[in-house]
């Protein structure tokens, strides 16, 4: 199983952030692993406070996840600080895995995820780490200071800035297309656009699913143009009842909850597949199921 460890901050209503990230992994089949540089208390409405963790504890995650089980792609998310940011980038550097930086700049909300002075501690440290970057529309004006809607533009000048690729997502502006630049091609990737009030966590989602795409082996083009259908299908089957505000996308819709039946007495859920352990059943096969 393809092993992905996401770099992020958590979010507490469970759309974006960490929580996005681990439903984007699980939807693609792969082993999710976090490590976790600050919470925030935050809702469909927006973000009402941030704790950072310390950069050291940030570097014993990321030691307890690689040193151990290993990962075959990173992703990072929210970084929120340069001293974040700076033990990330010293703990990645040397270890040759295919890394995904979304550049999360500020929550769709207003709040700001990454202090301003941090800009371009990560344009200058993580950057020339990526495999490729992932801003949204918005997010790529910030940071190249290039005042455009046009992708292809953008994402070449990011190549510049030292990613090894650009994927500059769909979701804003007049037209719905995620363009990739891979440094030598322009892939324009067409994403239908659904009008739904439910996009809250859809750039995660779309990065951890690239990240995801990676580690299974997928070539850019390929890994990029699954997560655009993922993302965009988590926004069609958004939950625009959860929250009073912008609702979160749903990764996992295909998980309904009621298929198929739960047999009476296990309140809605099925049964294990196979018998717990230490039951003394190890190696005999698993009973019929009822
Ligand atoms: N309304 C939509 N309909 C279909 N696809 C969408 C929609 N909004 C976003 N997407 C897709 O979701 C992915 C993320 O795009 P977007 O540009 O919205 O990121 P974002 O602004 O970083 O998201 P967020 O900050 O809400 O997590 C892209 O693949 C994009 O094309
Ligand atoms: C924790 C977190 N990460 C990322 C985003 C961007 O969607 C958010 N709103 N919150």
């Amino acid at each position: 199983m393809a092993r992905v460890l996401s770099i992020a901050s958590s979010d507490s209503g469970g759309g974006a952030g960490i929580q996005a990230d681990l439903k984007a992994f699980a939807r693609c089949g792969a082993h999710g692993m976090t490590a976790i540089v600050a919470l925030t208390a935050q809702n469909t409405l927006g973000v009402t406070s941030i704790a950072e963790q310390s950069p050291d504890f940030v570097r014993d995650q990321i030691r307890a996840v690689l040193d151990d089980i290993g990962a075959d792609a990173v992703k990072t998310g929210m970084l929120f600080s340069s001293a974040i940011i700076e033990a990330v980038a010293d703990e990645l550097t040397g270890r040759g895995l295919p890394l995904v930086v979304d550049p999360v700049l500020v929550a769709s909300s207003g709040s700001r995820l990454l202090l301003p002075e941090a800009v371009a501690t990560l344009t200058g440290l993580l950057f020339p780490l990526a495999t490729v970057v992932t801003p949204n529309l918005p997010e790529a004006q910030a940071l190249t200071g290039l005042d455009t809607e046009d992708r292809a533009v953008l994402a070449q000048r990011l190549v510049e800035m030292g990613a090894g690729a650009a994927l500059v997502t769909g979701g804003h502006g007049a037209i719905p297309a995620d363009h990739l630049f891979d440094g030598r091609t322009h892939l324009t990737i067409p994403v239908p656009r659904h009008e739904v009030a439910a996009t809250h966590g859809a750039g995660c989602t779309h990065s951890a699913a690239l990240a995801a795409g990676l580690a299974a082996g997928l070539p850019l083009a390929d890994a990029a143009r699954r997560a655009s259908a993922i993302a965009s299908d988590a926004v069609a089957n958004g939950l625009a009842d959860i929250g009073k505000g912008d609702g979160p996308v749903h990764v996992l819709y295909c998980l309904r909850g009621d298929d198929p039946p739960a047999p009476p007495g296990m309140g809605g859920l099925r049964p294990p597949i196979s018998p717990p352990r230490g039951d003394g059943a190890e190696g005999a096969p698993p009973p019929a199921l009822r």
